[in-house]
């Protein structure tokens, strides 16, 4: 791979349960491609914008709100419209690599496939939302709700006090999820942190030699 190809700005998210690994596996995907010459930004959705990360404290820590799905699933929408408007489409437009904690796909299975939306509305609304900024590479770490549930302590947020069958559904969207969203690689986030580390970098490689062609 020349250095041309292997510094193409990318805009990859990470997603999966809760737990699974994304920001370890971010931050050292980041080290990884600032190496090969790539300007990295870190985001994560919901977040990151100031109107997102109010967004984020109502959905996470307010717990004495009762959110409806819908209500729910459209504030995860409204904070991603900011963070594509205000962050990624300005980052990509200046040739900047973007890796996004979480983005579309997580509300298609946490408020569709776990909550029971209808996965059409959650796809048209998601649509509008993300107005043609999607991700090149979806990293999706997949492992079972039993061992990740263990790793996020006693205090919960709202989401992760949903509880290990919620999260069992949501990984089974991720899943189902995965055979229809673009550019997704799913990793068996069962390993150690390098073996994960490894994959990742050998899927991003292979998806940057694809838009190299
Ligand atoms: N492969 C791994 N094996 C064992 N422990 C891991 C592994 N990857 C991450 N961890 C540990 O699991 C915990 C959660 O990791 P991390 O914060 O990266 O996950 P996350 O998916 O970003 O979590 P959240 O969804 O809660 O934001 C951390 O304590 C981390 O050190
Ligand atoms: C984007 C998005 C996220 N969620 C859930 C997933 C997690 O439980 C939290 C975010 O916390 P994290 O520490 O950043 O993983 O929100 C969701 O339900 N729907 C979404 O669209």
């Amino acid at each position: 791979m020349t250095n041309t190809q292997s510094a193409r700005p990318l805009f990859i998210s990470f997603d999966g349960i809760d737990g699974a690994g994304k920001s370890t596996q971010r931050d050292l995907l980041t080290q990884w491609l600032t190496d090969m010459g790539h300007e990295v930004v870190l985001c994560r959705d919901p977040g990151t914008t100031e109107a997102g990360e109010r967004i984020r404290d109502l959905l996470l820590h307010r717990k004495e709100l009762e959110l409806h799905p819908r209500t729910e699933m459209l504030l995860y929408m409204a904070a991603r419209a900011q963070l594509v408007d205000d962050v990624i489409r300005p980052a990509i437009a200046s040739g900047k690599t973007v890796l996004c904690d979480r983005f579309l796909l997580a509300n298609i299975a946490y408020q569709g496939h776990a909550s029971g939306i209808d996965l059409e509305d959650v796809r048209s609304v998601g649509k509008f939302t993300v107005d043609h900024v999607m991700p090149d590479l979806t990293i999706l770490l997949d492992l079972p709700e039993d061992v990740a549930f263990p790793r996020l302590g006693k205090n919960l947020d709202r989401m992760e006090a949903k509880g290990v069958a919620f999260m069992h559904r949501v990984r089974e969207g991720f899943l189902k999820e995965a055979e229809v969203y673009p550019h997704v690689a799913v990793i068996d986030a069962t390993q150690d942190i390098e073996t994960i580390q490894s994959a990742i970098r050998g899927a991003v490689s292979k998806r940057l030699e694809e838009l190299a062609k």
